[in-house]
């Protein structure tokens, strides 16, 4: 058996459908010729890299992902939160519990506090009062960004990857395979600089979710997007919710809300 065929059937083993077994081997491969290297030499042992994607990707393990059907472990828990500048109360007595498997969205007016928030989450802003009790893998992707715009996508992917302790080549084909999730195919040449501002909160996105991550913020992460990679956005959201993951979105979209378990109004400023 070639090393394809043996990815593929590993990958069908693990539940994955036939048809999107066979997308990701043909992915895997268009890759491994990219990079003018062969499928073992980059990824590894066939049967080892198809489960690291089966749990890397949250690929489904069955036609029907199982939605978890009773909410998971507290993997997010703010209690009493409260937060000033200077002399103006940004946030207060907030609470938001956010569990295994469950997507919550951040609403209100803007200036309401809602990035702030989000920043409480995220350990990058210490609130004022109130306690915060997260995961450990936390996955952030603020407004604007962290990128740098004369590095290219896959120096992004392996500076956030050794950032998380993955290898390079590893954090590489996981970033390729995640940005595929959202109609992305990274040119390897082309620095971020050069990417127009929807693919840049593309690679925004992958870069939030290199390490994989137990718990998403997304601080408005569709800016820029059309239509069809809005509606890839929130498949993944989906994806990783079916998975078991948390989600926080920040969004000002009400149309978002049906896509969401919870939804915290901060209301006017
Ligand atoms: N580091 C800071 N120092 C002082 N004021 C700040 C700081 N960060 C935020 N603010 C202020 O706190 C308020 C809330 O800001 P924040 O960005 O959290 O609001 P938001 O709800 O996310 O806004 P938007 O919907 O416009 O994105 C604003 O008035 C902002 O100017």
């Amino acid at each position: 058996m070639t090393w394809p065929e043996r990815f593929e059937a590993e990958l069908v083993r693990l539940g994955v459908p036939e048809p999107r077994a066979r997308r990701l081997t043909e992915d895997t491969a268009a890759q491994a010729a990219e990079h003018a290297a062969d499928p073992a030499g980059l990824f590894g042992p066939a049967h080892l890299y198809a489960r690291h994607l089966v749990t890397e990707l949250s690929a489904p393990v069955g036609p029907e992902p199982p939605r978890f059907a009773t909410a998971g472990p507290v993997l997010l828990r703010l209690a009493g939160v409260g937060k000033r500048f200077r002399r103006r109360t940004v946030l207060r007595d907030v609470d938001l519990t956010v569990r295994a498997g469950q997507v919550a969205a951040i609403v209100g007016a803007n200036g309401c506090g809602k990035s702030t928030l989000l920043r409480i989450c995220a350990g990058l802003t210490r609130p004022d009062a109130g306690t915060v009790h997260r995961t450990r893998r936390v996955g952030y992707v603020p407004q604007d960004g962290g990128t740098a715009g004369w590095l290219t996508a896959d120096e992004h992917f392996t500076l956030f990857g050794a950032a998380a302790g993955v290898v390079p080549r590893r954090a590489r084909s996981t970033g390729t395979h995640l940005a595929a999730r959202l109609a992305w195919r990274p040119d390897a040449g082309q620095r971020v600089q050069q990417l127009s501002g929807g693919t840049r909160q593309k690679l925004n996105l992958v870069l939030g979710e290199l390490h994989g991550p137990d718990l998403l913020l997304l601080d408005e992460p569709y800016q820029g997007f059309d239509q069809g990679t809005y509606l890839d956005f929130w498949r993944q959201v989906h994806a990783w919710r079916d998975a078991g993951r948390a989600v926080v979105v920040v969004t000002h979209l009400l149309h978002d809300l049906g896509n969401v378990d919870h939804v915290l109004d901060l209301g006017e400023r």
